[in-house]
């Protein structure tokens, strides 16, 4: 399974740990989802999460970004304990739909709840697996919605629309116009999001996600669905993340793409860290080509890969 290219080099030294995430545990009732996994990630590192299906990726993201409070364990995120929303309360055998739970952190939702504004806040921002946009919004207002939690304008300015709160649409617009222009949808600001192609939607996520300011975005399958061509954008999109000075944590399922992109890898099976080191180790540790054979995953993303270098 060895298909890491050549990779661009980080054009910024990585430095001090941005997350840090210890002995985290997630228990869904009877089952161990995530078991006692540690990460850390630093500034200007693009960070992959790999596994088969059901390996707990997802629910560790969800601990990472705060929507999970872990059963146990810590993250810490620029140094400061993450708070978790309180957990909602499930029936004996009920899942949790995720579909259905209030958008926690994602940058998308005015008024954002004061839980979810303070969390985006605090500088971290993520995408989902399932696109998330406002359909019958333009991809400026998406972003500008995803702008608000930065701007200061009180519900009374905003109903009288004084000078204060015009200046303050004026500067949302402007930057919301410049995320789109970085992620190379600057000509497609007034289009409505659900007539977008599905790898601009995927790109439109990620300007109103970056619209928060974040020092850390997370996200989830972003390739997912995509075309060759969208994924390979995808790739240049993120190296052009990292090198604006954020961190990147992705989760995928595509393994050329991560091993392409990536600084460093954790792959998970089973909700324990099998192992974590450099796209080079961890795509030629036998027990990672053995968990991916076992889910016959390996097969589809080296047939995938072949076209996402
Ligand atoms: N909200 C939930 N309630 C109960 N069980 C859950 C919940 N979310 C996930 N699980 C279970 O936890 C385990 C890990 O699931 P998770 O979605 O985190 O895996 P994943 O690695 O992200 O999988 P995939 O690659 O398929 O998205 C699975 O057994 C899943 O059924």
């Amino acid at each position: 399974m060895t298909v890491t290219e050549s990779r661009p080099a980080a054009s910024r030294p990585i430095g001090e740990p941005v997350l840090e995430a210890s002995g985290v545990t997630m228990r869904f009732g009877g089952l161990l989802a995530v078991n006692n996994v540690n990460l850390t990630v630093r500034e200007g590192e693009i960070v992959g999460l790999i596994g088969p299906n059901g390996a707990g990726k997802t629910t560790f993201f969800n601990c990472l970004t705060g929507l999970y409070k872990p059963t146990s364990g810590q993250v810490r995120f620029a140094g400061v304990p993450r708070k978790a929303p309180k957990a909602p309360k499930l029936k004996k055998g009920e899942e949790l739909d995720l579909e259905a739970v209030p958008v926690q952190e994602l940058a998308a939702l005015s008024p954002l709840p004061p839980k979810p504004r303070a969390v985006v806040r605090a500088g971290m921002a993520r995408t989902f697996q399932n696109i998330r946009l406002f359909a019958n919004m333009t991809a400026l207002e998406n972003v500008m919605v995803g702008r608000y939690c930065r701007t200061s304008a009180g519900a009374l300015t905003s109903v009288l629309r004084g000078p204060k709160f015009r200046r303050e649409e004026e500067a949302t617009r402007a930057r919301a116009q410049e995320l789109l222009d970085f992620v190379g949808l600057g000509r497609s600001t007034e289009h409505l999001a659900r007539n977008m192609p599905y790898g601009d939607q995927r790109r439109l996520e990620i300007a109103r996600a970056l619209a928060t300011d974040p020092k850390l975005i997370l996200l989830d399958e972003p390739t997912a669905g995509m075309n060759p061509q969208e994924t390979r954008q995808a790739m240049d999109l993120i190296f052009k993340i990292r090198d604006s000075g954020l961190s990147v944590v992705v989760i995928e399922h595509d393994m050329r793409f991560i091993f392409n992109l990536c600084d460093r890898v954790l792959c998970l099976v089973q909700g324990e860290a099998l192992i974590e080191g450099s796209p080079d180790e961890v795509q030629s540790d036998p027990r990672v080509i053995e968990a991916y054979i076992g889910t016959g995953e390996d097969d589809e993303d080296e047939a995938t890969g072949e076209e996402t270098s």
